[in-house]
């Protein structure tokens, strides 16, 4: 037998089953009054007891004194009630509060007492019995009823015999102390405590506790109980299957059987009895005492649960944490009146008195810290045990982890909204910065930054036909659109318009520099006829020109053209522009001819070419804008000191009024001779057409046209390179004009997709990682819709996860099922087969396909997973067990949810169990993705899906 120390069972708790401070419940006292007994019989004796009804008992003949006749208590038992009834309605609710009373989450102390007082031989012993047996039937009949439930029925039993507590299962260890725990209340110390295995062991016990308890003869009761007795069952009660919370408790109940108060002079007893007696008679008055205290409501005062063993041990039982029943038992016989009296008296008493859980509280509530530091130590231990014990554990484990990942997955999903809400922050403070810049800065220092000729590399207006292209176009979309968005559109009009004016100024300037020329060539016949006739033609081509830039007009009326009206009015342009470039290229050829022409003169006369020197200065000299740099004459300033010294001794004056004075080097030019002025030297005295004169004007003159040549031909230059500047404003004008149309055209395309409002400024571009989130996600969506391999899906999943490099592969395949799905879209049930070779096929087939491919992974489930992931797989996938075709109704769960990244994570992880997926060999797959660039439109199979299912040998 295994027996383990009981002292922890008797303690004293002080709150009630549900948790709550017990409730004000009175003791339920019930009066029991036996049959006559065959000596009482014998003697004669009366029956001096009338059960008026269920409850009221009066005496007969105590008709003197009314006052007291009658007794009510919560029930009276006549002599023919039978025992069960008795435990029926006298004491089966208390012993069962301690199996069904208690709905508590935690561990508890709890007591339940029933016991029986009464005159010696009423019937106590006889009627204790009777209510253990049953009370024993109903425990165990409870717990066949209750089998979520674990319990533990722990047996120990003691006797107060002459005071002194006797250990009824191990009589042996002699007088047991009573010990007051500070936290568990009152303890039996070293009292015996053995778990039943079963009601017949129970029983078992509680006759070896019989069979120890002291009895003795005396002349009212052969076997008179000489002792107290008190039989204590401890109930340990879990749920089997815990759902998180500890569902425990611990209660007791307490059978107690007490000695029978006696008088000597009616037991007849002496010696070892009259001391039996002189005991309990004496623990019976404190028995007494205490209640008749309890009853007086006196609880403010001392109650002498002190003065015996007892009242010490049924201290709970009496005012504390205890559901408590007494049976009084009575002998009818007129010869035991006043001691049934008194045990009325006494019953009465008891009914006054209720029981409380104030005394006892601070103790409960370490308790109460203690059991579930325990509880808690246990669960922890078990959840640190690696194999969890019971299935319970590990299916409740396994939801925990479930839990975690889906909480893990959750923050990961507000991580990303955190940083598309710091992204947008950051486009709004970029703008608003951006918005102060335009406000404080001259716009055209940005725009000129903007519209500054792309890299070679940067071929913003070519069509991604080729691969790079169509690598590079996601990149180029975005920085288009970036460039859209950084400029301006009001800054970008003025530009144009700036363009178009200093285009206009440089063909005027032209006009003017080429009509001069061409006065001095064909007035002067200064030139040649062809060198006139090529400066004619040039200066119509120049003209013509000027006509076809005079888009460039009007300028300020358009000053307030928006963006999109600037676009339109160049695209209307468009042949015009390239009409302006063609002219160009012709006067290009001319001035080209020009120049041989001017070059290859021989014929140019003296006198005109002096004439010619006197005329060109003002030409030159009335373009001494700020482009001198482009048009220059022989008689320039710059020219002069540079190239005709000999003009500082010929004393030629510039004609034109509009030469600058004082300071200028152009008062070094020698004065014209006059006939009225004076004339100095060798050149005073000359006339023209003299030998002398005219040998110095031939060295003159050729010198001269030295010098004209000289400067037309740079003349020519500068007209030269005027054309090639106004080409290449044209043709950067035709540009900008392109990149301004793709420009909006990406504008627009990006109001529509997003329907944003304020697209035309900054749009910063998305972190990658968050672009990647947005587009596997639509990836996702498309392969539902689509009826995608699963096997696809998976290893695309696993194979792309965000690596900067895998934005190709990921924006084609989005590409790809985005075609796929507008063309399913569009022709209803067209679609490309799932895994055959041809593109067009029907959604149906996609189905079957998808369906096939399911049945096909089913067929691994077997082989490719443990019996135990299995099982796991199916509790996780709430497969439920004895079904049909559990592996296929798994397989068909796989990827069916598209708007659950944790279904889909978990999906992809089946997937590749069943497929073989393994980590090793990714960038050889990532190629095979890679491999299906071919636009379904071609008729070519989907070599990507194909070949990677192949290889999968599905
Ligand atoms: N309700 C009853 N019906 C029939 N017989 C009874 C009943 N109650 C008691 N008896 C009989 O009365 C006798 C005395 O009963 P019991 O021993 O139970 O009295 P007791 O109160 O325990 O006495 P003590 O205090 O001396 O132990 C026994 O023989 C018992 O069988």
């Amino acid at each position: 037998m295994v027996r383990t120390p009981a002292s922890k069972i008797f303690k004293s708790p002080a709150t009630t089953p549900g948790g709550l401070k017990s409730s004000e419940e009175k003791i339920f006292v019930t009066v029991r009054v036996r049959p006559l007994s065959k000596k009482e019989c014998a003697l004669n004796d009366q029956i001096a007891w009338d059960c008026i009804d269920e409850k009221t008992i009066s005496s007969k003949h105590n008709n003197n004194d009314r006052s007291t006749a009658a007794y009510t208590f919560d029930r009276v038992f006549d002599p023919t009630c039978i025992t069960q009834q008795v435990y029926e309605e006298g004491a089966k609710d208390v012993t069962l509060s301690v199996l069904t009373g208690i709905n508590v989450l935690i561990l508890f102390p709890f007591s339940a007492t029933i016991f029986a007082y009464g005159q010696t031989s009423s019937g106590k012993t006889f009627t204790m019995r009777g209510i253990t047996e049953h009370a024993v039937q109903d425990i165990y009949e409870h717990i066949r009823n209750t089998p979520e439930r674990e319990f533990i029925l722990k047996f120990s039993a003691l006797e107060i015999y002459n005071e002194s507590i006797m250990d009824l299962l191990n009589r042996a260890s002699g007088p047991l102390r009573v010990l007051d725990d500070p936290e568990k209340g009152m303890v039996i110390e070293k009292l015996v405590e053995e778990v039943a295995k079963d009601s017949q062991h129970l029983r078992s016990l509680v006759g070896v506790c019989e069979a120890q308890r002291q009895v003795g003869e005396t002349s009212l009761n052969d076997t008179s109980s000489r002792s107290h007795q008190i039989i204590r069952l401890t109930v340990e009660s879990s749920l089997r299957e815990c759902s998180g919370c500890v569902k425990s408790y611990i209660a007791t109940l307490n059978l107690v059987d007490l000695a029978g108060s006696e008088r000597a002079s009616q037991t007849n007893v002496d010696g070892i009895r009259l001391k039996e007696g002189s005991h309990i008679n004496r623990s019976l008055l404190t028995l007494t005492t205490v209640i008749r205290k309890l009853s007086d409501g006196k609880r403010v005062g001392h109650i002498p649960y002190r003065d015996s063993k007892l009242t010490r041990i049924l201290q709970t039982s009496l005012g504390g944490n205890s559901r408590t029943a007494i049976i009084c038992t009575l002998s009818p016989a007129q010869s035991h009146m006043e001691q049934s009296r008194n045990t009325l008296m006494f019953a009465a008493r008891a009914k006054e008195v209720t029981n409380s859980a104030k005394v006892n509280m601070i103790v409960a509530e370490k308790q109460l810290v203690k059991n579930l530091q325990k509880e808690v130590a246990r669960l922890e231990a078990e959840l640190r045990s690696p194999e969890p014990s019971s299935p319970c554990l590990r299916s409740l484990l396994m939801k925990r982890d479930l839990k975690i990942q889906q909480m893990e997955l959750e923050m990961e999903e507000l991580k990303r909204q955190r940083d598309l809400v710091q992204c947008e922050l950051e486009r709004e403070r970029k703008m608003h910065r951006k918005q102060k810049e335009l406000d404080l800065f001259e716009p055209s220092h940005q725009v000129a930054k903007c519209l500054s000729f792309p890299n070679e590399n940067d071929s913003v207006l070519s069509t991604p036909t080729s691969q790079n292209g169509r690598r590079n176009k996601g990149r180029r979309k975005n920085m288009s659109r970036r460039s859209i968005t950084s400029t301006n559109p009001s800054m970008l009009v003025h530009e144009i318009h700036k363009l178009e004016q200093r285009q206009k100024q440089l063909g005027d300037e032209a006009t003017r520099a080429l009509e001069l020329l061409h006065k001095e060539v064909t007035c002067d016949n200064l030139g040649s006829r062809e060198a006139a006739e090529n400066i004619a033609k040039l200066l119509v081509e120049i003209k013509e020109a000027q006509a076809l830039s005079s888009i460039t007009e009007d300028t300020e009326t358009r000053e307030n053209t928006t963006l999109k009206e600037e676009i339109t009015r160049l695209n209307s342009q468009g042949n015009t522009i390239a009409a302006l470039e063609e002219k160009l290229e012709n006067v290009q050829l001319s001035i080209d001819k020009l120049m041989t022409s001017i070059t290859n003169n021989e014929e140019i006369s003296e006198p005109k070419t002096q004439q010619k020197k006197k005329k060109i200065l003002p030409f030159s000299l009335r373009n001494s804008t700020n482009r001198q740099h482009l048009l220059r004459s022989p008689c320039s300033p710059h020219s002069i000191a540079t190239k005709v010294p000999e003009y500082e001794q010929e004393n030629i004056s510039p004609l034109n009024d509009d030469l600058p004075s004082g300071g200028d080097k152009l008062q070094q030019y020698p004065k014209k001779a006059t006939s009225s002025g004076r004339e100095d030297g060798d050149r005073s005295s000359s006339r023209e057409g003299t030998p002398v004169s005219r040998r110095k004007n031939s060295v003159n003159v050729k010198k001269m046209q030295e010098m004209f040549k000289n400067a037309a031909e740079e003349n020519i230059r500068s007209i030269q390179a005027y054309v090639t500047e106004l080409k290449e404003r044209v043709a950067k004008l035709q540009y900008q004009k392109q990149l301004l149309v793709c420009q909006v055209l990406e504008l627009e395309e990006h109001e529509t997709s997003t329907s944003e409002v304020d697209c035309e400024d900054e749009i910063p571009m998305l972190p990658w990682h968050l672009l990647f989130e947005d587009q596997r996600k639509q990836i996702i969506m498309l392969w539902h819709l689509c009826h995608v391999s699963i096997v696809h899906r998976t290893q695309f999943f696993l194979l792309f996860r965000g690596d900067p490099d895998d934005q190709v592969y990921v924006e084609v395949e989005l590409r790809r099922l985005s075609w796929l799905e507008q063309q399913l879209a569009e022709v209803g049930n067209a679609s490309p087969a799932l895994l055959g070779d041809e593109p067009a096929g029907s959604v149906t087939s996609s189905i079957k396909a998808l369906r096939h491919e399911r049945e096909q992974l089913a067929k691994r489930v077997s082989s490719r997973l443990s019996a135990d992931e299995l099982e796991m797989l199916y509790l996780k996938w709430e497969i439920p067990p004895g079904g049909k075709q559990r592996r296929l109704q798994l397989v068909n769960k796989l990827w069916t949810d598209p708007h659950s990244m944790q279904h889909v994570q978990d999906s992809a992880g089946v997937v590749a169990r069943l497929v073989g997926f393994c980590e090793t060999g990714q960038q050889a797959l990532k190629e095979m993705f890679a491999l299906n660039f071919v636009v379904p439109s071609d008729k070519k199979p989907w070599m990507g899906w194909n070949l990677i299912s192949n290889l999968l040998h599905l």
